[in-house]
């Protein structure tokens, strides 16, 4: 094995990073893509809203179901192998869906799109844990969760632009063929550890490696399932994180347009400046963690400000202008918290097991927005006057106070779970000898 310098192992350890996040931003073209082709798509298959929304909430069925399977087999055959596979997978997913004859072909496409991306998210965040040293791990899962967020940007805005000189179908099939050249990158260059690259262990600047588990999938499963401190960063991670998702990704517009009558332009101003600074503040928070060694402070903080957020939307007399602006930002930078929820499990499970680990909080976070997602919905449609325009019920900003409520419960659950964390002190617990 040949010792190669601290600048030859910046150089690999970058270009790993550089394509698993490569991969992670398509993973987000992916996923909002469906969003910014509504229109075209809807118009060539001639369906119904109902039906695109069920197309593209294939993808998250396939990505969520399939987080703690990903998260099993990159503990046990590496980052590498997994995403490169995953790559393939959502390229041909993606090559599907451009050249569907019929509705019912492109359906098949988020589907096997979701089934390869699932392995991207808890791929990348594996490999930092191996390549980063672990006082580095906030920050770098800050810098991963903030150009994930710029995927997401990018997804939206662009994309739409585009469309003006593309068709959805030939995006989709470059898209696709990006995947694959991206996934036999990654296939050649990305090595799961630095041994694994020729690094001799004892250097101070690598960081230390456990063994792979040599116990059954199940057990270390069990493992994860019943530690207390997963559990309780969970709720955590719900209360801050899945309750701004939900809030950014479906009802944080029409509260403005119903409750304040503003365009869907002007409100759409509000979320997506949130998701900003949800992503700045990501960064932030990853590298003001480790920089003062503490974890717990911080995610404490997330769910206090969260509360506080949801409650001041609730019921506070705010209105569109800078108390909106505070309090779209409160709840966003709040979310951000999550980057140090992520640290946490990874810190709380050895190192051999933390993939199944990550994911299953990913999938928990998933799920999370998902149900406060109908649950909103459902506590709106009990309050709603039964008033209708144009076919589609209308609904006033009080229709929206039981869902901001229901958002600030979860919070404070979440703030209590938060002082029942285990203080890392951004260290992994060690490795249990074989
Ligand atoms: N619907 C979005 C949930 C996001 C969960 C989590 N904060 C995250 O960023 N996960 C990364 C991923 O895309 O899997």
């Amino acid at each position: 094995m040949t010792d190669l310098s601290k600048f030859g192992f910046n150089k690999i350890r970058w270009t790993i990073f550089t394509l698993l996040t490569l991969s992670f931003i398509l993973g987000f073209f992916h996923r909002f893509a469906p969003g910014a082709f509504a229109e075209a798509v809807r118009g060539e298959f001639h369906i119904s809203a109902a039906a695109l929304g069920t197309l593209a909430s294939m993808h998250f069925y396939t990505y969520t179901v399939m987080q703690i399977p990903s998260g099993i087999l990159i503990d046990r055959f590496g980052a590498r192998l997994n995403v490169s596979i995953g790559a393939v997978i959502a390229g041909l997913g993606s090559i599907v869906f451009g050249l569907a004859p019929t509705f019912a072909v492109a359906s098949l496409g988020p589907f096997i799109v979701g089934l390869g991306v699932s392995t991207i998210f808890v791929g990348i965040m594996k490999s930092n844990s191996l390549w980063f040293r672990e006082n580095q791990y906030g920050w770098i899962s800050g810098i991963t969760m903030l150009l994930g967020n710029v995927g997401s940007v990018l997804a939206a805005g662009p994309l739409a632009v585009l469309l003006q000189w593309f068709s959805w179908r030939s995006i989709f099939v470059v898209a696709g063929i990006l995947s694959v050249v991206l996934s036999l990158l990654t296939y050649w260059l990305v090595r799961d550890t630095p041994q694994e690259a020729g690094f001799q262990p004892g250097k101070g600047y690598l960081p230390s490696q456990g063994p792979v588990s040599p116990n059954h999938w199940l057990q270390d499963l069990k493992t994860v399932l019943s530690n207390k401190t997963i559990g309780f960063t969970l709720w955590a991670g719900v209360g801050t994180n899945a309750t701004f998702y939900a809030f950014a990704g479906l009802w944080g517009i029409p509260v403005l347009r119903d409750g304040f009558h503003l365009s869907n332009n002007e409100a759409s101003l509000y979320t997506t400046v949130a998701l900003a600074a949800y992503g700045a503040a990501s960064l932030a928070i990853g590298w003001f963690s480790d920089k003062i060694g503490l974890r717990k402070p911080l995610i404490i903080l997330g769910n206090a400000l969260s509360s506080v957020g949801w409650l001041g939307l609730a019921l506070l007399p705010w209105n569109p202008g800078w108390s909106a602006w505070l309090l779209y930002l409160l709840v966003g930078i709040a979310a951000s918290q999550i980057v140090v929820t992520f640290a946490v499990v990874k810190e709380v499970v050895p190192s051999s097991i933390c993939g199944m680990a990550l994911a299953f909080l990913n999938a928990g976070i998933f799920l999370g927005v998902a149900l406060l997602q109908s649950c909103f919905g459902w506590i709106m449609d009990l309050s709603w006057s039964g008033a209708m325009a144009n076919g589609a019920p209308q609904y006033t900003f009080p229709d929206y106070i039981g869902g901001l409520l229901l958002f600030a419960a979860v919070s404070m659950v979440g703030l209590v779970s938060s002082f029942f964390v285990t203080e890392t002190y951004c260290q992994s617990v060690k490795e249990k000898a074989a």
